[in-house]
């Protein structure tokens, strides 16, 4: 499966088109919203989130809820457009219009803007930041959405959730379900399971915004149900984790990822980080402990899937960084309209999305079948393969 999305911040909105879904799976616009909704929520977003309602339109690729076969498009209008109909005009632009004339020539440290506008040669640097922007993240999730529905049909479950934000840090996460912890997760602002850590975190947001600064932090994705086998050791762009790694790394301001122990396996022995093999008639093969966060060689094992990803503190700043101004070259302290000071909970509905799309493309892809009755009858078969192998 593949998708592309194409879309501006302020423009009139955002578009992507998923191709390779199989045909009958159900799908609902209500699927789609659920989600889009998830991402705009989230202590620490600036205004823009109070104009948008995101709400997808389905065009194409679904009929009476189920999915044809053929490539499916959904649409999110940005109603903040109306704001911005003559700044982000289609139409060749009018001259002399004092709104429309006045470009961005002052790039933000951290930003797209400098690099962009040097590389595609736009001395308006809103020709870059309108699409560097994680406005283009809502038909991310959108897609993810769809990616999610087909992994719910075949058994697989995803959460994600914050585990820090600007260094306050979640206590250890224990859980029963992955239901569980997504109840609690989606009843905290912060997206955190942890209520006191939730609590210091949202003080650390408002310490943040009322200095003018920002924070980062750190989102965890986990996924119950995957087959094993997913994925390949026999080449580099087939192994299943490293796409995964990707995916996340693609997400706007995320600078690292891990899986299970992670960078903690640096500090340990090989006997305090690989998994011990065990089988029952019930389970099959599973481990005693998922400290590898449910990879080897590439591959799925079964265990659930444990990734997380490091998102940078937002490079808008209230309080100024120094950066140079690209017609005068003079110096200048930059000064702001709007940003977000924290965007780490909506990160993580992005992040779920990312690992969604990738896994459901790779099941996609190595069971292959134009029909959805056909994909589940083959997982089921391949389930049972491995529980007696
Ligand atoms: C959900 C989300 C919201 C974001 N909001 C902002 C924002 O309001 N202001 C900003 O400067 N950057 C924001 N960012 C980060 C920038 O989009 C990102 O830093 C920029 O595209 C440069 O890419 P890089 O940080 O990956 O190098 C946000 C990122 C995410 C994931
Ligand atoms: C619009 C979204 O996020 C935007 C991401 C973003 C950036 O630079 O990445 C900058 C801000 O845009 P604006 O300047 O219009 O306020 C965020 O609001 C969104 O998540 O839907």
């Amino acid at each position: 499966m593949r998708y592309l999305t194409a879309g501006e911040s302020h423009g009139p909105a955002l578009t992507t088109i998923i191709e390779g879904l199989p045909a009958g799976l159900p799908l609902t616009a209500e699927d789609i919203n659920e989600d889009l909704a998830r991402r705009q929520k989230g202590y620490g977003r600036g205004r823009r989130m109070q104009i948008e309602k995101d709400q997808v339109r389905i065009s194409a690729g679904i009929r009476h809820g189920l999915t044809l076969g053929s490539p499916v498009a959904l649409t999110v209008e940005n109603r903040d457009w109306t704001h911005w109909t003559k700044v982000m005009g289609i139409e060749p632009r009018d001259q002399n219009d004092e709104e429309v004339k006045r470009t961005v020539t002052r790039p933000r440290p951290g930003h797209a803007d400098l690099v962009g506008g040097m590389k595609y040669g736009h001395r308006d640097m809103r020709n870059v930041l309108e699409r560097s922007s994680a406005r283009e993240t809502t038909v991310r999730v959108a897609a993810g959405a769809v990616a999610k529905k087909l992994l719910k049909e075949l058994g697989i479950d995803i959460a994600s959730h914050v585990l820090e934000i600007g260094g306050v840090k979640a206590s250890e996460v224990s859980y029963d379900s992955i239901e569980e912890l997504k109840e609690k997760v989606e009843n905290s602002p912060v997206r955190c399971f942890d209520a006191a850590a939730a609590q210091k975190m949202m003080e650390a947001i408002d310490t943040a915004k009322k200095n003018g600064d920002s924070i980062g932090g750190i989102v965890e994705v986990i996924v119950e149900g995957m087959p094993a086998g997913v994925g390949s050791y026999v080449h580099y762009d087939r192994k299943l984790d490293a796409k995964l790694a990707r995916a996340i790394v693609s997400i706007n301001a995320f600078k690292g990822v891990e899986f299970g122990l992670g960078f903690e396996m640096a500090r340990k022995q090989g006997s305090q980080v690989h998994d011990e093999i065990i089988w029952s008639e019930e389970a099959g093969y599973t481990r005693r402990t998922n400290r590898l966060g449910g990879f080897e060689g590439g591959m799925s094992t079964g265990m659930p899937i444990v990734v997380r990803g490091v998102m940078k503190p937002i490079p808008t700043l209230y309080k100024p960084l120094q950066s140079v101004d690209i017609d005068t070259k003079e110096p200048f302290s930059a000064s702001i309209e709007r940003s977000d000071s924290c965007a780490v909970p909506a990160a993580s509905v992005v992040a779920e999305a990312a690992v969604a799309w990738e896994l459901a493309s790779a099941i996609v892809e190595q069971f292959y079948s134009d029909r959805m009755d056909v994909l589940k009858k083959t997982i089921a078969d391949h389930r049972e393969y491995g529980r007696l192998f």
